[in-house]
């Protein structure tokens, strides 16, 4: 569902106080009753609100599609020496960029379906119920004739990267038709989260899939080696409203922040680790902190839990900027834990952390 950014307002409004008249909403927003009327019908038009006492319907969904995964992260009791082995501890969550960011977004609140592949095989039903049970529609998660996909991390003794392996054939073989499959869903929802684990063709026909019901795209590069795939499709013809890189992407996608805005992207968050991130949009270039953390366990996560809530927030009504900063909030709560998404993360933790 495309809604402006006024319409996107007073259903956050709604939300939070569904008994709310228009002469209320006029003040709150500091316009006009007959204003808020025509919002209101445009919004009935939309479906979003249903008849009399402006009864929200399910509220905004979102379609993601990518990666999903079995994470192994192996993390060193002490600081980890290369070439030998290194004693510790190790944990198994189920992991995939695009399964992490549709597990973020159910568990913050937000109607999710993912499109994504994992092997018939008993990690694929552990992966698949785990994602089920977070409260993501998994209708369009297939089984693959390739095995489920894993990511195994090695984590040094401060919880920091020192080197992963993905191995991810399912998610490789995600075809068009498996998005297309999704099409209705596509078309109804308010935004798009596709990442760099999926084919270029298949990217190439989601965003033009989304492109042709006007919703909204959200991109995440996942890596460097990925970003590559990416990079042909950023040719200013397709429109990307936001792309979530770090440096390291960054330099793959284009260099710097306004080589991406010349060829379609219109808000580019830049991923800082500890320094927090840039984000760099229509009214500028916004530098922000990251959220405060009283101990990093296992940074695997931190990427695809701020970009879920960014989403999320977005979706309430935020503006960029303060989406970013819930984004961060919620960042900070996935380095503290060693499971690559919270199963206690709420929106009311994030915004008691933001
Ligand atoms: N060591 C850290 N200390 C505090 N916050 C961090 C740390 N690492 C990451 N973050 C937070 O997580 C966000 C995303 O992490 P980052 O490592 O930059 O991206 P990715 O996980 O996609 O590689 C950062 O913008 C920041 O808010
Ligand atoms: O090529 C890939 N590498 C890593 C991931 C996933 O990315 C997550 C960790 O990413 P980060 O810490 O950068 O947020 C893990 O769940 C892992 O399964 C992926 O989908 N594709």
């Amino acid at each position: 569902m495309n809604l402006t950014e006024r319409e996107r307002e007073i259903v956050a409004m709604l939300r939070r106080d569904p008994l709310l008249g228009s002469e209320a909403l006029a003040d709150a927003l500091g316009t006009t009753r007959a204003a808020v009327n025509v919002h209101l019908s445009n919004l009935g038009k939309k479906g979003v609100i249903l008849g009399r006492g402006y009864v929200l319907g399910e509220g905004p969904s979102v379609v993601v599609v990518g990666g999903a995964n079995m994470d192994v992260k192996a993390r060193s009791g002490q600081p980890a020496t290369a070439g030998t082995s290194n004693p510790g501890t190790t944990t198994f969550a189920p992991g995939g960029v695009g399964r992490n960011v549709a597990e973020n977004l159910a568990r913050l609140g937000t109607r999710t379906h993912l499109v994504a592949a994992v092997g018939a095989d008993p990690l694929g039903d552990q992966v698949l119920a785990a994602t089920s049970d977070a409260g993501v529609r998994v209708e369009h998660v297939r089984r693959s004739p390739h095995a489920t996909g894993t990511y195994t991390a090695v984590l040094d003794a401060d919880g920091e990267l020192v080197v992963a392996v993905a191995d991810m054939r399912a998610s490789d073989a995600l075809a068009p038709a498996d998005v297309d499959a999704a099409r209705d869903l596509v078309a109804a929802a308010s935004l798009v989260v596709l990442d760099g684990n999926l084919p270029t063709e298949t990217l190439a026909f989601a965003l033009d899939l989304a492109a042709a019901s006007d919703v909204r795209v959200v991109l995440e590069p996942v890596s460097v080696a990925k970003a590559e795939r990416l990079a042909p499709l950023l040719d200013g013809t397709r429109p990307v409203f936001a792309i979530t890189p770090n440096r390291d992407e960054l330099a793959v996608l284009g260099g710097d922040v306004d080589a991406l805005h010349a060829r379609g992207v219109t808000w580019v968050w830049v991923r800082l680790g500890a320094e927090g991130s840039l984000l760099s949009g229509p009214t500028g270039r916004h530098e922000l902190p990251a959220a405060r953390t009283d101990e990093v366990v296992d940074v695997t996560g931190a990427g695809d839990a701020s970009l879920a809530a960014f989403c999320h927030a977005l979706l309430s009504g935020d503006d960029e900027v303060g989406a970013a900063a819930y984004g961060h909030a919620a960042a900070a709560l996935t380095i503290a834990s060693t499971r690559t998404v919270r199963r206690d993360l709420t929106d009311r933790l994030v915004r008691r952390h933001a």
